[in-house]
């Protein structure tokens, strides 16, 4: 199995796009929706986060208030790093427990949808392919005015505030133009589903684990057979 990181810029399409790797059965993690799950009452870094900042990081029903602690990490550097070191080390052992569920249930590759992948640059090891989902400005501009009901000043200030689309591009190794009509996108979405199905490159792992296992039996049998009745 080989894992596929997913990413584009706000309002670009990713989502759209996700939509359709379902429709077609594949393996989907959405690392937003684990970012979300990892600082719910019970997890260990919520009890941290808790430690870290206080129980003025609480709504009152017990969650935590991700707007009071993001206007708390907002331009504070170390704040933010101190959050990081709690909460990434539990998103990456969510994300591997879920990898490991599609790798049971035999998938080949795993996309995973994560936003910021070329600006954080953390996962990016762990990503056999990236694809980027892409549009031009005008119509990336446009369609967030009309998703987010927002005047044009302040949706150019939101895709200001990412790295620029045409940046990631040239970082990725696959692109999804999603600047035309919908049936483009979704063609585009099935020639790469297939690309990837037909790639060989989740034998590695594959064969590995299967070696590892046939290893490990014969090494029981020995032990079982030959060392332990002279014992
Ligand atoms: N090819 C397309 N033609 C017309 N509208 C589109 C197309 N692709 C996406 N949209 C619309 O553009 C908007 C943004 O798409 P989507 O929500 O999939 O983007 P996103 O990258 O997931 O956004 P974000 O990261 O900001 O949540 C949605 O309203 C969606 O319906």
């Amino acid at each position: 199995m080989f894992l596929v990181g997913l990413t584009g810029g706000i309002a670009s399409g990713k989502s759209s796009v996700i939509q359709v790797f379902k429709q077609l059965n594949c393996a989907v993690i959405d690392v937003d929706v684990i970012a979300h799950q990892v600082v719910q009452p019970g997890y260990p870094a919520y009890r941290r986060i808790v430690e870290a900042f206080g129980t003025e990081v609480l709504l009152e029903n017990g969650d935590i208030n991700r707007k009071v602690l993001g206007d708390l990490i907002f331009n504070q550097p170390d704040l933010r790093q101190l959050l990081n070191t709690i909460t990434h080390p539990e998103i990456l052992k969510e994300m591997m427990k879920e990898t490991f569920k599609y790798f049971l249930q035999g998938y080949r590759y795993v996309i995973l949808d994560i936003p910021l992948l070329f600006e954080t640059k953390k996962l990016l090891k762990y990503m056999k392919h990236t694809v980027v989902v892409y549009c031009d400005r005008d119509t990336q501009l446009k369609r967030l005015m009309q998703r987010n009901k927002l005047n044009q000043e302040d949706a150019e200030a939101r895709i200001s505030a990412q790295l620029p689309l045409k940046d990631k591009v040239h970082m990725a190794r696959h692109v999804l133009d999603n600047s035309g009509d919908w049936s483009t996108t979704k063609r585009q979405v099935i020639v790469l589903h297939a690309e990837l199905e037909r790639s060989l490159e989740y034998l590695p792992l594959r064969l590995g684990i299967l070696t590892g296992l046939v290893g490990l039996v014969g090494l029981l049998y020995l032990l079982t057979h030959y060392l332990l009745p002279s014992l």
